[in-house]
């Protein structure tokens, strides 16, 4: 039978502390009580679900959950069941149990025999720390007295004294109305023992730390958790859970491997993600290996040579052979071959990622060793690898998986003769984390280096760690630019290879030119971008200020300097008030309206920031006459958070007469070719992760992109055909742009990296990044590995801890924070995962926009069809609140998190992790909603899974 989670079960201790029972009901029994186990002592809150040891007795007949017993394994403490079955309490039945309370049929905690054992089992932490030998009114009357009991003064000054000696504590806790009473005198007491104290509404702290002002885990007015499910969808969960948890009985062994321990080379994490499958066993034995890849290598040979000399093969030959990249095929192979590490440069639009890594193939295929060799090519983003593989595969003639595949997160096509594997540097970084030595692979080839992305520049020093121990490897690093010396030196004078680019024509009009071409005028006014009512500030932020933001001061001089006395009056004028800060979303509006009336037929690409800007523009462009009449426009947007599905559709052709528009981040700036684009808008900026040096934070914000993205942009016009650039800002800003944009690793924090090089023991992480290609600073470095200290990531030997090993699993993602929240926002502020977002308010990547940004998130995700969305913005507010005082999250990490608990916590994710993996939920979760990557998807459900399986409800309910 599946375990029935009730629908209105609140998660870990909340609803003891808000279905607590009267205190004044025990008064009689409780009164002369010992000290229990616990005695004042705190207990965090997701440990309050815990009986008394008297208890025990009652577990060994329990079948509670898997989930309770870890927790009980954990904490060496048992728990305890009301019913003694499988399903944790639900509210009605809290309320019976306080009827029955009521009927005397409850037992003290003074080891009298109860008249029904399991009811004794409610006597949580909490009921014990209730007795009462003072009634309100007598409370209130002797705080007016100021009275004090001598008696509970000398029992605190030794309870205090028993704290100070015992290591293993750190505070004592106290609901008492007589400590409430005397707080100020055992208060002063303990602040002569060198103790702190602090009186939290109703409970009174005593500690060896200073304490924060709030303490979310003490605050019995937190907001309660309160979902409502549909039947249905309940059932489903049910389900899910009762067929993973048989399975589990069934076959206890193949789960007892922690999930999170990857240094195992056959660790499950491989197959379970999907990431890579491990080589082909020897069957039976090496020889017999051998006759069956010669075999299947002369078949590789065969389909080869029958697709090349049919009609559409010698077509699509002649295609390529006008590449620029096939005149140098030859010298390509002749280096790969004598050397280990070749640099190529190609321009853009020469053919470096569709051919190069087709040559390779095409040679071993051809000299029958086809199915020896095993080909993988890393492409920075999910939306060109998955692009650039269906390509070549067409243009081998294939269909995807068969020659040729893909892999991104949670997704791919390979077959079993996939021998070209295209995917993207995560995937091949998390294939390094369970196959140090790459077995099986021939040749690893590195596309857009360029970028210096901070996976791709990690990716290099593992790789040139590993050249040593794979001499036969081959390592292809190619790039965009002609910076490939730098390359070319850290790999020991690697040989390089320019490839000239091939485009066609692409005519440029800088602002000037548009404004003259189109007649538009610039005023102050219209150039403030409409971001809609919610995002107010946004607006705001493009009004005049006093303080110039970096993208303007960046180009001051260069706009002061420039001279346009050949343009019109008006254009200078125009020119004269222009807003640097702003997109420019009404400019881009009539420049796209003015295409679609004056130009020729044609897609455009139009390159914006982000998120914010695509969807504010497709709003407003979709209220325009020309532009939101579908017969006439198909207006599309690209963004990495979208399902790989939804970007694809960039890519098909629209009908007959109707232009598609495409909106896109930089994600369609490299690698890929969209047919049909003649025409390209580029507003110049991309976000960018940095550091605000004014508030000392990092951020995600726009920035001007650099000369060498400006060129990638243009250079997706004039792919198959003529084209036109248009960049919505004057020549003399592109000028000033630098011709490279500082490396990833250089520019933002370095702690997903450093727990990445943990994770890969790789040993001292400064050492470690002392042999990238451009170390960064050493003090970056210390403050990295400082913070992950400080949050419990690191020990102070830098080891990994269990926390560390958790975060790793996470994607290197800027949002991570906003995911962690909102994990956070859906478990309704339970302690654990508040602290998890705790954590993530000090995320490197969630700057205050983000939080905005969360906000946001936050609303959209609760106007879903949720039946629980009042619930959830409520329990938005109270984040809100909880998240002013800071220092209580700061806290609680430091003292509570990182103690026995995150035993605890690991052993829930874990085993909910398996669950995920067996049902298949990640998935179906991911793929049904929209807006979301997979990376955030599987983030947030992993945390939400992975500390509570009542989450499981809400997660699927979306
Ligand atoms: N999906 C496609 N459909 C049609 N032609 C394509 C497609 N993909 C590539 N091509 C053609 O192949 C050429 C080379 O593409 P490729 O992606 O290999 O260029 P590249 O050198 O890697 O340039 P970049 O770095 O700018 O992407 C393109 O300019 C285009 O003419």
């Amino acid at each position: 039978m599946p375990p029935s989670y009730s629908p209105h079960f609140l998660p870990f201790s909340s609803q003891f502390l808000t279905h607590t029972i009267k205190p004044s009901l025990f008064s009689p029994t409780m009164k002369d009580r010992p000290p229990s186990l616990y005695g004042a002592v705190y207990v965090p809150p997701h440990h309050r679900l815990i009986s008394s040891p008297n208890n025990q007795n009652a577990t060994k007949n329990s079948s509670a959950p898997a989930i309770l017993s870890k927790l009980r394994d954990h904490q060496n403490t048992p728990i305890l069941n009301a019913k003694g079955t499988a399903s944790p309490p639900s509210l009605p039945h809290l309320q019976q149990q306080q009827q029955q309370q009521q009927q005397g049929t409850y037992n003290n905690n003074n080891g009298s025999k109860s008249s029904n054992n399991q009811n004794a089992q409610y006597n949580s932490a909490y009921c014990l720390g209730i007795s009462e030998n003072v009634s309100d009114r007598q409370l209130d009357l002797s705080l007016q007295s100021g009275t004090f009991d001598e008696a509970n003064i000398e029992e605190w000054k030794q309870k205090l004294a028993m704290l100070l000696h015992d290591d293993g504590k750190q505070e004592l806790v106290s609901r008492e109305k007589k400590d409430r009473r005397d707080f100020e005198q055992i208060a002063a007491l303990a602040s002569r023992m060198g103790l702190y104290s602090h009186l939290y509404s109703k409970v009174a702290v005593f500690s060896k730390v200073p304490l924060p002002n709030y303490r979310f885990d003490l605050d019995d007015k937190r907001p309660q958790r309160e979902m409502s499910l549909n039947f249905g969808l309940l059932k489903r969960v049910n389900a899910y859970l009762g067929e993973y948890l048989s399975k589990k009985s069934r076959n206890k062994e193949s789960f007892s491997d922690n999930c999170f321990s990857r240094s195992s080379s056959n660790s499950s994490i491989v197959t379970e993600e999907g990431l890579f499958e491990q080589p082909e066993p020897l069957a039976s034995g090496t020889a017999v290996m051998e006759k069956i890849l010669l075999r299947r290598s002369s078949l590789l040979r065969d389909q080869q040579q029958a697709w090349q000399e049919s009609l559409e093969g010698r077509e699509m030959l002649e295609f390529r052979q006008n590449l620029p990249a096939y005149k140098e095929k030859d010298t390509i192979l002749i280096a790969i071959l004598q050397n280990q590490v070749v640099i190529i440069s190609g321009e853009t639009g020469c053919g470096k990622t569709t051919q190069i890594p087709q040559f390779i193939l095409e040679s071993e295929i051809d000299s029958a060793r086809g199915a020896f060799c095993s080909i993988i090519c890393t492409q920075p983003r999910r939306i060109s690898a998955i692009s650039v593989s269906e390509r070549v595969a067409s243009e081998r003639g294939e269909k995807l998986g068969e020659s040729v595949g893909y892999k991104v997160r949670l997704e791919g096509i390979k077959g079993r003769d996939t021998r070209l594997l295209f995917c993207t540097t995560g995937i091949l970084l998390r294939r390094l984390l369970v196959d140090r030595n790459l077995k099986g692979v021939t040749h690893v080839i590195v596309d857009e280096i360029h970028e210096r992305g901070m996976n791709e520049d990690f990716l290099l020093i593992v790789l040139k760690d590993l050249l040593p121990r794979r001499p036969e490897l081959k390592l292809i690093l190619m790039s965009a630019t002609l910076d490939a010396e730098l390359f070319s030196s850290y790999f020991d004078g690697a040989p390089l290879i320019h490839i000239p680019g091939f485009t066609y024509p692409v005519r440029t009009h800088f602002l000037e030119n548009i404004l003259e071409m189109t007649g538009y005028r610039l005023t102050p006014s219209n150039q403030i971008d409409d971001y809609g009512q919610e995002r107010m500030w946004k607006m705001s932020k493009q009004a005049p200020r006093k303080r110039k933001s970096q993208i303007v001061s960046s180009v001051e001089d260069a706009l002061r300097a420039a001279d346009f006395k050949d343009f019109s009056r008006q254009t200078q004028e125009s020119l004269s008030c222009w807003n640097p800060d702003c997109i420019g979303f009404n400019l881009i509006e009539y420049l796209l309206s003015y295409i679609c009336e004056n130009e020729r037929p044609g897609a455009v690409l139009v390159f914006m920031t982000g998120w914010d800007d695509i969807s504010s523009l497709k709003d407003k462009l979709q209220a325009h006459p020309i532009l939101g009449d579908p017969s006439r426009v198909l207006l599309l947007t690209c963004h990495g958070s979208m399902a790989s599905s939804e970007q694809k559709l960039i890519f098909e052709e629209p009908e007959d007469g109707v232009r598609k528009i495409v909106l896109t981040t930089n994600i369609a700036e490299t690698s890929i070719t969209i047919n049909d684009v003649v025409f390209v808008l580029d507003c110049g900026k991309a976000k960018e992760t940095s550091y605000d040096a004014l508030n000392n934070t990092p951020c995600l914000l726009p920035s001007w992109v650099s000369k060498v993205s400006t060129q990638q942009r243009r250079g997706r016009a004039g792919r198959v055909q003529p084209g036109e650039c248009h960049h919505l800002y004057p020549r003399c800003v592109y000028d000033a742009f630098t011709e490279y944009q500082l490396p990833e690793i250089l520019r933002t924090p370095l702690q997903s990296l450093c727990l990445q090089i943990k994770s890969l023991k790789l040993g001292s992480i400064s050492e470690f990044l002392s042999r990238a290609l451009q170390s960064p600073k050493l003090l970056a470095v210390q403050n990295a590995i400082e913070y992950l200290k400080v949050i419990g990531a690191l020990d102070e030997n830098e080891n990994l801890t269990v926390l560390g090993r958790y975060l790793t699993m996470l994607p290197m993602e800027p949002k991570l924070g906003k995911m962690l929240i909102l994990g956070a926002i859906l478990n309704c502020l339970d302690p654990v995962l508040t602290i998890v977002a705790g954590l993530s308010v000090r995320d490197p990547f969630l700057t205050p926009l983000d939080k905005k940004d969360l906000a946001e998130a936050a609303k959209l995700q609760f106007s879903h069809d949720h039946s629980d969305h009042l619930a959830l913005v409520r329990a938005y507010e109270g984040w809100k609140e909880a998240e002013k005082d800071l220092a209580g999250y700061d806290y609680c990490w430091k003292n509570f998190l990182s103690a026995q608990s995150m035993k605890a916590i690991d052993s829930l994710r874990e085993e909910f992790l398996s669950l995920l993996k067996d049902t298949g939920l990640i998935d179906s979760y991911a793929t049904s909603c929209n807006g979301w990557s997979y990376d955030q998807h599987l983030s947030r459900a992993v945390i939400c899974y992975g500390l509570y399986p009542g989450i499981c409800s809400v997660v699927v309910s979306f």
